[in-house]
């Protein structure tokens, strides 16, 4: 059986992010991608132009109208824009038996904000405790924890301050340092260091979202948390290798670039 994972994140129109990346990374990895939009966005390779959100009731509908029939192996959530709807998420997650990888967007790449500075105290106290993975960048975890990364060598302080929030597992995603694409997955006491090459390109839209979809999609096939990090990290350092221009900015990933 094909198993399902269940995306719940905003939509992105140009297609480089959000529930799209997340649906065609799903595909590219075999598991069947299904969605609860949360927000639509107005959004190209150079910003986004609008942002609108779905009421809580559309949001929990479409959650239930999955998980009740359907069923899900893995949840992932993405961009969640208020603080109401990140309560309702968590309060969705914490009822289901899933495990769950919880992308804490904050600010698109272009610096536009995706979710209201009065909701990150809500990932704080409801999401991150309910979350099996977290995947925050370095932006994400100063906002929620006040640690300020600047090198390799801060990483391990990040994780810390994220797990004392109650998430199993963190990957502090330590994509926009120099050098190396180096991220580190821990839960406490194990340690896994993910380490690739750094590609230079430009066309790097959606890979934060592409990465947590990734894990969701292994750990919905059966894998071990670390088993399906090591497997989204070679996934997503593909995609980015692969990623192509597209519009006047910034272009996406290339999410079947494994497809052959
Ligand atoms: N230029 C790059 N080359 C290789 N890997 C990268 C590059 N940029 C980001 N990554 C990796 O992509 C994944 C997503 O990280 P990041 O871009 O920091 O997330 P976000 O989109 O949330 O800001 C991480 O595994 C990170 O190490
Ligand atoms: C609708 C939507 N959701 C999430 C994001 C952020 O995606 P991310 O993978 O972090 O990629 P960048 O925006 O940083 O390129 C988004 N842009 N839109």
């Amino acid at each position: 059986m094909i198993p399902g994972v269940l995306t719940v994140a905003g939509s992105d129109s140009g297609g480089g992010a959000g529930i799209q990346a997340d649906l065609k990374t799903m595909l590219a990895l075999g598991v069947h991608g299904m969605s609860v939009i949360t927000a639509v966005t107005a959004q190209n390779s150079i910003g986004v132009q609008g942002a609108w959100e779905l009421p809580v009731e559309a949001v929990r509908a479409q959650y239930r109208s999955v998980v009740d029939d359907i069923g899900v192996r893995a949840v992932k959530t993405g961009m969640l824009s208020s603080a109401e709807l990140v309560e309702t998420v968590a309060e969705l997650i914490a009822g289901t038996d899933a495990p769950s990888v919880v992308d804490p967007v904050g600010v698109s790449k272009h610096g536009d904000a995706l979710l209201a500075p009065s909701a990150l105290d809500s990932v704080r106290t409801a999401l991150l405790p309910v979350a099996t993975v977290a995947t925050p960048n370095l932006d994400e975890v100063a906002h929620l924890t006040g640690v300020r990364v600047e090198s390799e060598d801060d990483l391990r302080r990040a994780a810390e301050a994220v797990l004392a929030y109650g998430p199993r597992w963190v990957v502090i995603k330590g994509g926009h340092l120099a050098g190396d694409a180096v991220d580190l997955l821990t839960d406490g006491s194990q340690e896994h260091w993910l380490r690739a090459p750094r590609h230079d390109n430009r066309h790097t839209h959606g890979t934060g979202c592409t990465l947590a979809s990734a894990i969701a999609s292994q750990l919905a096939k059966g894998q071990t948390v670390p088993e399906a990090v090591m497997a989204a990290k070679e996934y997503v350092t593909g995609a980015i290798a692969a990623g192509f221009a597209l519009g006047a900015g910034i272009g996406p990933v290339h999410h079947g670039w494994n497809l052959g």
